[in-house]
């Protein structure tokens, strides 16, 4: 096991009835709240309402920024900065998912940036510091309430490119499974597959001796398996909703990667996808994903068959490491169709002439990946394998 040092300033007030948390988190912080929200699925479930209604009891000053896109993009963070400095935000306030956090947290850290926001992406620029962010969570997937991270998309130069500071947690977040009862079933199988995904980068590592870390992953692992299905079978269950939800935030809160270093090759591979062809980011990872793992299979084989085995109970007897490897990445592929992910790019149009073009976005800084470094060359070849 890495030495590590853990931080997470993020509060979580977890399940049904939490939102009445927000008025005493909003009163630490000042009168002019900027309301950050997507395309509008929070109008038509009623959090809304809930929300504004609390806002309102408390006479904030209530600022409003809505259409945040899925895969959000940096014209909506510079329209979000320009708000916080005109109308003197004291709090963010984001609604939504993933990507209205995501968008939310570069708000608060480029409303306290003189540059241009894209500089902290790009690594050109620290950042300095960061409005106060709290989230009220409405889809589990990406543990963005609960961490530091971001990912923004530059459309102009087709560039979606993950970010992070110290200064980017969340101050409070709030997550009621019954806020999560609205998402179609797509939506739910994407956030799912996005979860296992944030423990595929954090388990798939070499170092030495790591058996609780292990242990919590395929703990994950398990019970996203065992929920998914009874879930997709009562979209309203709130027990199934809840168990997917904390299951989220805790693939992704740094619990997991305490001690070991993660991958994160497949991020990278599919926000190359994403930031071409804008598909669902939980979408792109159930292509990749099996496909990464069958490239980097003899990296480190003995890892794959402790997945196969603790993850999918593949019987090991009489078979070698790698039969037993390869039965589990085909168990993970036949449990991902069983769910309804999608398994090609050309379930999404993609063919073959833009896969040059997503390896130069891929390998915008260079050979990626910790498990196996990859090259250029792999990044074509397994994107071939995923058409
Ligand atoms: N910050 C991180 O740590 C992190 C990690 C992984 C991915 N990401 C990024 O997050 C983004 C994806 O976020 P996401 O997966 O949470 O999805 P999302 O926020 O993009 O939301 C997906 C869709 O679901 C809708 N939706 C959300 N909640 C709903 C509800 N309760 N009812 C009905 N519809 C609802 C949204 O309007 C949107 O259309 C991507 O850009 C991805 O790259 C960030």
């Amino acid at each position: 096991m890495n030495n590590f040092t853990f931080y997470n300033p993020t509060t979580l007030h977890f399940g049904q009835g939490q939102l009445e948390k927000l008025t005493a988190e909003v009163s630490k912080y000042g009168k002019n709240v900027l309301l950050v929200y997507g395309g509008g699925s929070i109008k038509q479930n009623g959090i809304y309402t809930n929300v504004v209604h609390l806002l309102k009891s408390l006479d904030i000053n209530i600022f409003e920024l809505s259409g945040v896109e899925p895969n959000p993009r940096l014209t909506t963070v510079h329209r979000g900065v320009e708000m916080c400095r005109s109308q003197n935000i004291d709090l963010i306030l984001a609604v939504g998912g993933g990507s209205v956090i995501d968008c939310a947290k570069a708000i608060a850290v480029g409303a306290k940036y003189e540059g241009d926001f894209w500089d902290i992406v790009t690594r050109k620029a620290s950042a300095t510091g960061a409005l106060p962010l709290g989230t009220v969570l409405t889809i589990a997937a990406t543990g963005s309430e609960m961490n530091s991270g971001s990912v923004i998309t530059n459309w102009e130069t087709k560039e979606k490119l993950g970010w992070g500071s110290p200064f980017s947690f969340p101050k409070f977040s709030i997550l009621d499974p019954a806020h999560t009862t609205s998402l179609p079933e797509n939506q739910t199988v994407y956030g799912m597959v996005d979860i296992m995904s944030h423990v595929f980068e954090q388990y798939f590592h070499h170092t030495p001796n790591t058996p609780l870390q292990d242990g919590f992953c395929e703990t994950i692992l398990r019970t996203v398996i065992d929920t998914a299905p009874r879930l997709l079978r009562d979209l309203d269950d709130l027990e199934q909703r809840a168990t997917i939800l904390y299951s989220g935030t805790m693939a992704l809160n740094g619990f997991l990667s305490m001690g070991v270093r993660g991958d994160w090759a497949t991020h990278n591979l599919e926000h190359a996808v994403s930031a071409v062809h804008d598909i669902p980011h939980g979408g792109g990872l159930a292509i990749l994903f099996p496909n990464w793992m069958t490239y980097t299979l003899d990296a480190n084989l003995a890892r794959f068959k402790q997945f196969a085995q603790n993850v999918f109970d593949i019987d090991a007897v009489d078979k070698s490491d790698r039969q037993v490897a390869e039965e589990g990445i085909a168990a993970l592929r036949e449990f991902l169709v069983s769910i309804g992910a999608p398994s090609r790019l050309s379930d999404y149009d993609i063919d073959d002439s833009t896969i040059e073009l997503m390896a130069d976005k891929a390998m915008v800084y260079g050979d990626f990946g910790n498990f196996k470094k990859l090259t250029r060359e792999d990044v074509v070849n397994i994107y071939r394998m995923s058409l």
